[in-house]
């Protein structure tokens, strides 16, 4: 991606200079549509108010805060203001974290209460009698863990904060915080006063996914802290795609509201595509398009827009082979078949089950996710996940070095991570390396072999001391189980997880680097690509009733909820489903291929046709391929 800062001025953007420059500033909202350069114009700010407020910030010792949603859109904006110190820039969570972990005990009295609210909430259950018989030992099991958890969080003098939740080592999740903080700026005019000293300027990206609870409490901030506190949100209700987000911010009395009617970043035939969809929601229609300079003249950029309609069999990742390699020959251009990052190739899949098929670890996917509590579900999709961590932070790293033979790297690995990080290992230090580096080359032989579980691996880590076993660990691993522990929600998941091939641990390695040319449709906001596949297929998707492209397109039939949440007005199957179609359309920067795999080829071709988003000579099928 290029860098934004040096883009040349939009209206909205000397608007923005002037909010900012007025004293005190103006709180301000951004509405515009995807592409429109939103994130542009946060960055341009930052800039502006680097260069104008800069010194005086820094004298004082304050920042201007800037959350946004990815850990890759926290990195794009950081290194499109040149890693400016002045500015602050974080994701939601960690920015949350920061605010609140110096009040521990305040975290402490919000877990035990927590704790409370769970407990009250399963001893109704136990107590009712509609409660089936066969759930009362699980409750029992529940209301036992909750007591003793409750028991260590009294005690527990500090907490940190994780993708999931574990109360009871002190761990809060990704979900706790945003419920924790908002409440906590609501109650306390310390804490209000403290964000406003230390951030005096605060944007909010993607404000559309940001959750009513915070935006009210920024609102609060802003009502009570006195002058000189400045807001700005920026976002797009169209690119909503948490269910928990606030959608559109409404500009308070004295806000100023700034739009941008252009898209930047789509060629024509996407433009089309995206106002298409656009159409059949707000009705925003986006102008002018991604232009080329060709001698003294900005050229409107054509681009491809295609949607392919085939048969959701077994042949599936065959047949995305050969839409690439059709585009490749259509379009004149074999990047479309490489699957180098510089390609910029990005396939974007509704679930990431889809990509853990066909990356090859379909099986560790579906136990840590499938009916798993969200203190493992939640960290399978950035591998923070706690029975992941060793895996990836320390013995696939071990054996990639191990692989390339290069001893250095492997004793750098086990003096950081692994047993020579222990102070206690004495004795003889050339004797315990030949011993470790025996084992680096079992561990490597066992993380080869497809016949070899996670449980084999992690026995053997343990047994030969390569991996120091933690309590949480070693409860599932133990044979035969402590009853208490099998009552233990995490413990079926774990069971299928150790059960699981240990070379799937690979391709999932790969995932979740950034290795692979796959991405969630969801999780690619912000984000451009020059190819982008979209991968729609409803079969692999199932599990998760958020999103149906099915039912969006009108060819599966809506469900009493469905038609209920229509007739009452509700966000819908179809109104998410379309936003976040726009969302993964609108990321094209040269050619979109859309690939929809269907049980009825004939009848979904007939209904994208009817829509009319793409071309007629645009809606292709398997007869295309040549197949
Ligand atoms: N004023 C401008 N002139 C030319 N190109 C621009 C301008 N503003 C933004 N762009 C380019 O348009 C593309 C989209 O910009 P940006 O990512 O800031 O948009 P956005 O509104 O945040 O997008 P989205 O909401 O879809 O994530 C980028 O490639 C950016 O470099």
């Amino acid at each position: 991606m290029t860098s934004r800062i040096g883009k040349p001025d939009t209206q909205a953007d000397v608007d923005l200079r002037a909010a900012l420059d007025q004293r005190p500033p103006t709180n301000f909202v951004m509405i515009a549509g995807a592409g429109s350069g939103k994130t542009t114009s946060l960055i341009k700010a930052l800039a502006h108010l680097s260069r104008t407020r800069g010194k005086e910030l820094r004298m004082r010792g304050q920042q201007i805060a800037c959350i946004t949603y990815t850990d890759i859109a926290v990195n794009e904006i950081r290194s499109d203001v040149g890693n400016d110190p002045l500015c602050h820039v974080s994701t939601i969570h960690s920015f949350l974290w920061s605010l609140i972990h110096p009040f521990q005990t305040d975290i402490r009295d919000w877990v035990l209460a927590r704790i409370d609210e769970k407990t009250a909430k399963e001893t109704e259950r136990f107590a009712n009698p509609k409660t089936r018989k066969t759930s009362l030992p699980g409750i029992e099991a529940a209301l036992i863990r909750y007591r003793q958890q409750k028991e260590i969080v009294a005690g527990l003098e500090r907490f940190t904060y994780g993708t999931g939740s574990d109360f009871a080592h002190g761990v809060l999740g990704h979900a706790d915080i945003v419920k924790l903080v908002p409440a906590l700026i609501e109650q306390k005019q310390l804490l209000r006063d403290l964000l406003a000293a230390r951030y005096p300027v605060l944007f909010v990206d993607e404000s559309q996914d940001t959750t009513p609870d915070f935006i009210n409490a920024l609102r609060t901030v802003a009502q009570t802290v006195g002058h000189g506190f400045c807001l700005g949100f920026f976002g797009d209700p169209m690119q909503k795609i948490y269910t928990a987000g606030a959608g559109a911010i409404a500009p308070e009395e004295g806000w100023t509201e700034i739009r941008k009617p252009e898209n930047f970043r789509c060629p024509q035939r996407v433009l089309k595509v995206i106002n298409s969809i656009r159409a059949e929601d707000d009705g925003l229609k986006q102008v002018r398009g991604r232009t080329t300079r060709v001698g003294d003249q900005d050229v409107p950029v054509e681009g491809t827009a295609r949607i392919f309609v085939l048969p959701a069999d077994e042949h599936r990742t065959v047949r995305v082979g050969q839409v690439r390699k059709y585009l490749a020959q259509v379009n004149d251009d074999p990047l479309w078949e490489s699957d180098q990052k510089d390609a910029d190739v990005q396939t974007l899949v509704v679930v990431h089950r889809m990509a853990a098929t066909r990356l090859g670890f379909p099986n560790l996917y579906a136990s840590l996710n499938d009916d798993a509590p969200d203190s493992l579900k939640d960290g399978v999709v950035d591998g923070t996940a706690w029975p992941l961590r060793p895996f990836i932070n320390y013995l696939l790293p071990l054996v990639s070095a191990v692989r390339a033979s290069d001893e250095f790297e492997i004793v750098t690995i086990l003096r950081d991570k692994g047993p020579l990080s222990n102070p206690d290992t004495h004795g003889d230090i050339a004797e315990t390396l030949k011993r470790l580096h025996e084992a680096t080359v079992e561990l490597n032989r066992l993380l080869s072999n497809p016949k070899t579980t996670v449980r084999q691996v992690l026995s053997f880590a343990i047994v030969s001391t390569l991996l120091l076993v933690d309590e949480r660990m070693s409860r599932h691993l133990a044979v035969p189980v402590n009853p208490a522990d099998e009552l233990d929600p995490e413990h079926p998941p774990m069971t299928a997880f150790l059960a699981s091939p240990a070379t799937e641990l690979w391709g999932y390695r790969n995932y979740i680097e950034d290795l692979s040319p796959f991405a969630t449709q969801q999780g690619v906001k912000g984000a451009e690509f020059d190819r982008v596949m979209v991968l729609l297929d409803d079969e692999e998707g199932k599990g998760q009733t958020l999103f149906s492209y099915g039912k969006y397109f009108g060819i599966t039939e809506l469900s009493k909820t469905d038609n209920e949440n229509i007739a009452e007005g509700k966000d819908s199957v179809i109104e998410r489903t379309r936003r976040l179609f726009y969302v993964c359309c609108s990321r094209a920067v040269q050619d979109l291929a859309v690939v929809m795999f269907v049980p009825n080829v004939a009848e979904t071709k007939a209904a994208i046709v009817k829509r009319g988003f793409f071309r007629l000579e645009d809606v292709l099928d398997e007869e295309t391929l040549g197949s």
